[in-house]
């Protein structure tokens, strides 16, 4: 017979946790918006259900934007996801995103991320990404330079070299007529430039010779098919062979990078401003411990610098697809800024001439199709969280605090960005015209104060405050030279996901005027960044 002591002992002691799971569950975070959570599962239990109402492996933002708006959009929402972990703070209003990502006197260089360790293997333990307050400031005051925009004009020899041979890629499917993934090739472009840019070292992803690119490229191949192979981003213990896998083609990066490294400064005659220079500025003896971090700079670099950037120019050429009379109007600017001939070369020469600069600032309706993409479209988002007992408190719009002390708070754009409030009844629907005559309307210049409608702090595909993307600027003067190398040139079909319906008479059915519709919708999917689901697979015709 049971000792009447022990059973008394287990009695308070279930008791006792009965009643902390209880008011973890339904009093600690009672006055957040939030669905009725279970006991147990709190809102784990919802998670099967709102995957099950669209596809499965679709990116969680689709799941949150569901939930949002079930809950009538509120500007926060609360998903307690314990144990499995912290529990998360969906932020969908853009003042209260704005009070996470700027500097406070509590968080001098704005809320600390969120751990990322399951990025460690391709980006490294010291990424500019990753680390904060003393550690991070130098490292990003010491690659400002990298991205003042007068060094940033002068990349664009090498933006348009590599995209003449991303047009030469495009020139051969339009004679094929197969399809293809724009994002996979985009990925190939944005990695040429990136190489040249951040260590001046020509990684060749494009060449059609597989053989003949470098090796680097191939394994960051390698390495990113682990992130679809495992889009949960799960701890390494719940997928040790995938952990296992990303450690080994971690490691072999870290060779090849190191190896130019030693390269580099023992030749010492490298671009003053690169992202390889900057990080070994004024050093003479290159020690363990700084050959490790600048591997880990240009690592980063390497990533945040071409994946992004990829994906907004497949969902861009696809957005365009779609919408005629901004189709026109791309083509219309295109031929005032270029003239009448719409070769990749005449483009080059032009941007390359003491007017190029001039040229570049004048795609106005451009940077608006730009913008309007990345606020559909945004590729990233920004995760934050707040330790417990730091007292780290935001205001909602009506007032209500909230402290989210402990909590993994994530700047959601895609909610932020389709907010009705802000962006009225077309919030998701494909408008560049809203960017026009804002005072903040060139892509990139999101820290503007502008007394025009849309608040700057609603637009944020770049995030805003101290952590804002360093290469933004940089990565929509990329955009706007590939737009205007081939936006005149070629027709662009989706094929599969998200193809354009077709009517009785041939003719695309048109929706809303100018519109076309669309046989099933095309999804992101979670590979550390949003990606279209099936790569964006294209056909192009020649113009
Ligand atoms: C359309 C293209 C791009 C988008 C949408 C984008 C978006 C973002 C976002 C949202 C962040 C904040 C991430 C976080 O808080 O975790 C970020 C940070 C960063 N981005 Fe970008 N990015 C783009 C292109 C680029 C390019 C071209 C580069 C490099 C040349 C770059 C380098 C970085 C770096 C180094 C950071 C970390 C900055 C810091 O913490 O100081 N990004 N980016």
């Amino acid at each position: 017979m049971p000792n009447p002591l022990v059973l008394a002992a287990l009695s308070l002691l279930a008791a006792y946790l009965y009643s902390k799971l209880r008011y973890k569950r339904f009093q600690q975070y009672a006055d957040f918006p939030q669905l009725p959570p279970s006991l147990l599962l709190g809102h784990l239990r919802y998670m099967g259900d709102y995957l099950a109402q669209g596809p499965a492996d679709r990116h969680p933002d689709g799941v949150f934007m569901q939930m949002n708006k079930d809950l009538g959009r509120p500007p926060l929402v609360l998903v307690d996801l314990r144990p499995m972990s912290r529990p998360l703070v969906l932020v969908g209003n853009h003042e209260i995103a704005e009070q996470i990502s700027k500097a406070t006197k509590l968080y001098p260089t704005s809320a600390p991320k969120n751990d990322l360790a399951y990025m460690e293997p391709i980006i490294g333990p010291k990424s500019i990404l990753t680390l904060h307050g003393e550690e991070w400031k130098t490292l990003r005051k010491g690659f400002n330079p990298g991205f003042a925009p007068q060094y940033l004009m002068t990349l664009l020899p090498c933006i348009l070299d590599k995209t003449m041979s991303f047009s030469e890629h495009l020139d051969s499917f339009a004679r094929t007529g197969d399809d293809f993934s724009l994002v996979s090739l985009g990925m190939n472009l944005t990695f040429d430039i990136i190489g040249m840019v951040v260590m001046g070292e020509d990684l060749r992803a494009q060449h059609a010779d597989p053989s003949s690119q470098s090796e680097l490229i191939n394994l960051y191949r390698k390495i990113l098919s682990t992130y679809t192979e495992d889009e949960a981003d799960s701890p390494w213990w719940l997928n040790p062979r995938i952990a296992l896998k990303r450690r080994r083609l971690g490691k072999r990066i870290n060779a090849v990078i190191k190896a130019i490294i030693h390269r580099r400064h023992s030749t010492k005659s490298d671009n003053a401003r690169n992202i390889l220079s900057l990080a070994l500025k004024d050093t003479e003896a290159l020690t363990t411990q700084l050959v490790d971090e600048a591997c880990d700079q240009i690592k980063t670099f390497l990533l945040a610098g071409h994946d992004t950037t990829s994906i907004t120019i497949a969902w861009i050429m696809y957005e365009l697809s779609l919408t005629p009379h901004a189709l026109k109007a791309v083509r219309a600017e295109l031929d005032a800024i270029f003239g009448p001939a719409t070769g990749v070369a005449e483009v080059r020469d032009r941007l390359l001439s003491p007017g190029g600069p001039d040229a570049l600032n004048s795609m106005k309706y451009i940077s608006a199709v730009i913008k309007e993409t990345l606020r559909l479209h945004p590729p990233a988002g920004t995760a934050r969280m707040s330790t417990s007992g730091a007292g780290f408190t935001v205001r909602a719009p009506g007032g209500q605090e909230y402290c989210l002390d402990g909590m993994i708070v994530y700047n959601c754009e895609t909610l932020i960005q389709r907010d009705p409030e802000v962006y009225g009844d077309s919030a998701e629907s494909f408008v560049p015209e809203r960017w026009i005559g804002q005072d903040n309307e060139s892509p990139g210049k999101n820290s503007i104060e502008s007394s025009s409608q849309i608040p700057p702090s609603a637009w944020r595909p770049f995030e805003r405050g101290p952590r804002n993307c360093i290469g933004q600027e940089f990565a929509t003067i990329e955009l706007r030279v590939i737009i205007a190398a081939i936006a005149r040139r070629y027709d662009f079909t989706k094929v599969g996901l998200g193809e354009v319906k077709m009517g009785g008479n041939g003719l695309p059915v048109t929706a809303d005027g100018d519109r076309f519709e669309v046989q099933s919708e095309l999804y992101n999917t979670q590979q550390i960044t949003a990606k279209p689901v099936d790569g964006m697979r294209m056909k192009v015709k020649m113009v």
